[in-house]
């Protein structure tokens, strides 16, 4: 008898390299009885959506701007539009068979509110999130960048990447694994960014694997 499987939802924005990463490592064993059930993203032109769909996984497009049509342009409005998208998400997630048993945020570009994250702890189901700097620096988008000024601008000598638990505070959740990434004096941004993302690759398997590990003790 086959070992369960333990189901991955993917939340994605963009490219998706770190979703290839995930399904590259379910296909090669490195994410063992482990496989991506679900890619959902919050933008239509999302390549990783293309990933997805090579690789046979069931995809979902899920978008604000309607919610944010209903509603009127105040930030009450925002705020109501905001809630109905986050509690719709957390629905079609848990929703989907077979059901998940943990969520990971791959580039997922989209604030979640506790109108997601009340049903989904509440489902039992973990959400983790891969950010491009260390615990406590450089929160929110544009990490990486930030790092590489602050580099340039306050000697700051290291940045990295970490794999945390996802609160309502922004990459504030308790960190599941961390690499730090060294800053190189007269590097150029893209450079850092290559291979701050050939760390991503790596970490988000480990990550993954290690909170795996522990889902269902
Ligand atoms: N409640 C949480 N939501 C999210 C977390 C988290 O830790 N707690 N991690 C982020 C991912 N992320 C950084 O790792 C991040 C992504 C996006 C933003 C942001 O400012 N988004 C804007 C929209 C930006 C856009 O659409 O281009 C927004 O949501 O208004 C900050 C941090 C995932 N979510
Ligand atoms: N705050 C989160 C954040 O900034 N994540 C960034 O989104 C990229 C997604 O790349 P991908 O779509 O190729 O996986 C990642 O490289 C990561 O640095």
């Amino acid at each position: 008898m086959s070992e369960s499987k333990h189901n991955l939802t993917v939340l994605i924005s963009g490219n998706g390299s770190n979703l290839q990463a995930l399904i590259d490592a379910c296909a090669s064993g490195d994410l063992p009885n482990t496989r991506i059930t679900h890619v959902i993203s919050n933008r239509k032109a999302a390549y990783g959506l293309e990933r997805a769909q090579k690789s046979s996984i069931p995809t979902t497009y899920h978008n604000l701007v309607p919610y944010k049509k209903k509603h009127a342009a105040t930030a009450a409005g925002t705020q109501k539009a905001r809630t109905e998208y986050d509690a719709d998400l957390a629905s079609l997630i848990l929703s989907h068979t077979p059901a998940p048993h943990l969520i990971v945020c791959a580039g997922w570009m989209h604030i979640l509110t506790p109108d997601f994250l009340t049903p989904i702890s509440a489902a039992g189901v973990k959400v983790i999130n891969l950010h491009p700097a260390l615990p406590g620096e450089f929160a929110g988008a544009g990490a990486i960048e930030r790092a590489w000024t602050a580099g340039r601008e306050e000697g700051l000598e290291r940045t990295g990447v970490m794999i945390h638990e996802v609160i309502a505070e922004v990459d504030a959740g308790e960190a599941v694994v961390t690499r730090e990434v060294e800053l190189r004096e007269g590097e150029g941004l893209e450079e850092l960014e290559g291979r701050i993302h050939e760390v991503e690759h790596g970490l988000i398997v480990e990550g993954t694997r290690k909170v795996l590990e522990g889902v269902g003790k």
